[in-house]
C-alpha cells in the first residue's frame, strides 16, 4: 500500500514538472505577446475580456475531466493574471477596504497577481483610473433590488477632466449580507452601512431592529472596521469583513430579495474593440423646453432597432430641474449600426457623451 501511494507521488511529481515547465512556456509567449502590443501601441491595457472569454470556452471544450470546469476555469484565471502582469505591471483601483464587494468582484474577475488599491470613495477610483495611477477601476453600477448606486451615476455627470474614465467591462456578484456585530443583538443601538446595502435590507432591519439607529458610511468594509471598534455597533456587510476586521457574525443572508446581485462596472482609459455581444452607456441631456425631446430622442434608437437595456436619469447639478439621462442599450460604439444611432441621436441632444462599450466578464 505505501510502495504504491509513493509511486503515485512520483507521478504527480513529475506531471508537476512538466506543469510548471508548461506554465513557464505559456508565461514566456505572453511577454512576447507583451511586446507585441507595445509594439502596436496597445500596452496601456493589458486586460483582454475578449481574448479571455475565448480562452475560457476553448478550455471548458478541452476538459472531459475528473476536474470540474469552475476548478480549471479558476486555475486559468490565476495563470491569465500572472499572465497579464509579466505583460504590464498593473493595478486595480476599488471601494475599499479590503473586503468591500467591490474587492471581491475586482479578485475574482482579475486574479491575485495583480495589484489592488483601495479608495475611500467611488469618486477616488475614478480619479485613480483617469490620472493613471490605477490601470483599471471597479465601480458598483446597480442592485437588482435596490437600484442604480448614485454615487457612480454622479460620477459621470460631474464629468471632471480628472476624473473621466471608460467603461470595458461589467460583472455581476451575487450579494448576501451579514449583520456584524461583538455585541449580541439586543445590545445594538448603531447599524453602520453603505446606503445600498442599508436599502437592500430594510425591511429585514425594520423587521428585527426597528429602533437601531442607521448609519450611512462609505463602503460595507468600512462599516465592519468602525462597527468592528465599538460596543453597541453593527455593521451590515459580509462574512470576508467578519474575517478581516475580526467581528462576529450575528446572522447572515439578512438581504430582503433572493438573488440579490449587484453589477460592477471596470472602468479605465481607453475602450476595447468589439466583441459582438456588447453593451454602450450614453450620458446626454436635451431641451426641457421641447415638448417630446427625450421621446425624440430614444426614438433614434427605435428606428434603428437597437434595443434599450437601462434607462435612469440624475439631476444635471448646473440648473434647478435639469436632467442628464442615462442610456444603455445592446451594440458596441464602433458597431455601423450604433455610430449611426449616435450621430443621428447628437441632433436631438443638447450634448452626448460616450461612457462605454462593454461585455460581461465570465
Ligand atoms: O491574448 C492576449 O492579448 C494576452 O495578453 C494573453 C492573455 C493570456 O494569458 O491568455 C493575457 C491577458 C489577456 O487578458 C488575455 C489573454
Amino acid at each position: 500500500m505505501a510502495t504504491n501511494l509513493s509511486q503515485l507521488r512520483e507521478r504527480i511529481d513529475d506531471i508537476d514538472a512538466r506543469i510548471v515547465q508548461l506554465l513557464n512556456d505559456r508565461a514566456s509567449v505572453s511577454i512576447g505577446i507583451g511586446s507585441a502590443k507595445k509594439e502596436m501601441g496597445i500596452i496601456s491595457q493589458p486586460h483582454i475580456p475578449k481574448r479571455e472569454q475565448e480562452v475560457f470556452a476553448r478550455i471548458e471544450r478541452l476538459n472531459h475531466g475528473p476536474l470540474p470546469h469552475e476548478a480549471v476555469q479558476a486555475i486559468y484565471r490565476e495563470i491569465m493574471s500572472a499572465s497579464i502582469s509579466l505583460q504590464k505591471e498593473t493595478t486595480i483601483a476599488y471601494l475599499g477596504p479590503r473586503g468591500s464587494y467591490s474587492f471581491q468582484s475586482a479578485y475574482e474577475k482579475f486574479g491575485d497577481s495583480l495589484t489592488f488599491v483601495e479608495q475611500p470613495s467611488i469618486t477616488k477610483v475614478f480619479q485613480a483610473v483617469a490620472s493613471g495611477a490605477a490601470t483599471y477601476g471597479l465601480v458598483p453600477f446597480e442592485n437588482s433590488s435596490y437600484g442604480t448606486v448614485q454615487q457612480t451615476l454622479d460620477c459621470f455627470v460631474a464629468a471632471l477632466p480628472e476624473a473621466q474614465a471608460l467603461i470595458r467591462g461589467e460583472t455581476y456578484l451575487a450579494v448576501h449580507h451579514c449583520l456584524l456585530s461583538n455585541s449580541s443583538r439586543d445590545k445594538i443601538k448603531r447599524i453602520y452601512s453603505h446606503p445600498q446595502a442599508l436599502g437592500q435590507c430594510a425591511k429585514w432591519l425594520e423587521a428585527n431592529l426597528p429602533f437601531a439607529e442607521l448609519v450611512s458610511v462609505a463602503s460595507t468594509s468600512r462599516a465592519a472596521e468602525m462597527a468592528s471598534r465599538e460596543s453597541g455597533s453593527a455593521a451590515i456587510s459580509n462574512a470576508m469583513c467578519a474575517d478581516l476586521f475580526d467581528i462576529n457574525v450575528v446572522e447572515r443572508n439578512i438581504e430582503d430579495m433572493q438573488n440579490n446581485t449587484t453589477r460592477f462596472f471596470i472602468i479605465g482609459k481607453a475602450l476595447d474593440s468589439p466583441t459582438g455581444n456588447d453593451k454602450t452607456l450614453l450620458q446626454f441631456t436635451v431641451d426641457h423646453r421641447k415638448p417630446g425631446a427625450l421621446c425624440d430622442a430614444l426614438n433614434v434608437m427605435k428606428q434603428r432597432q437597437i434595443n434599450l437595456t437601462k434607462i435612469d436619469s440624475r439631476p444635471s447639478g448646473q440648473r434647478l430641474w435639469h436632467y442628464v439621462f442615462f442610456v444603455e442599450f445592446e451594440g458596441h460604439a464602433e458597431d455601423a449600426k450604433v455610430k449611426e444611432a449616435i450621430k443621428d441621436l447628437d441632433s436631438f441632444c443638447l450634448d452626448i457623451r460616450l461612457l462605454g462599450s462593454y461585455m460581461s466578464l465570465q
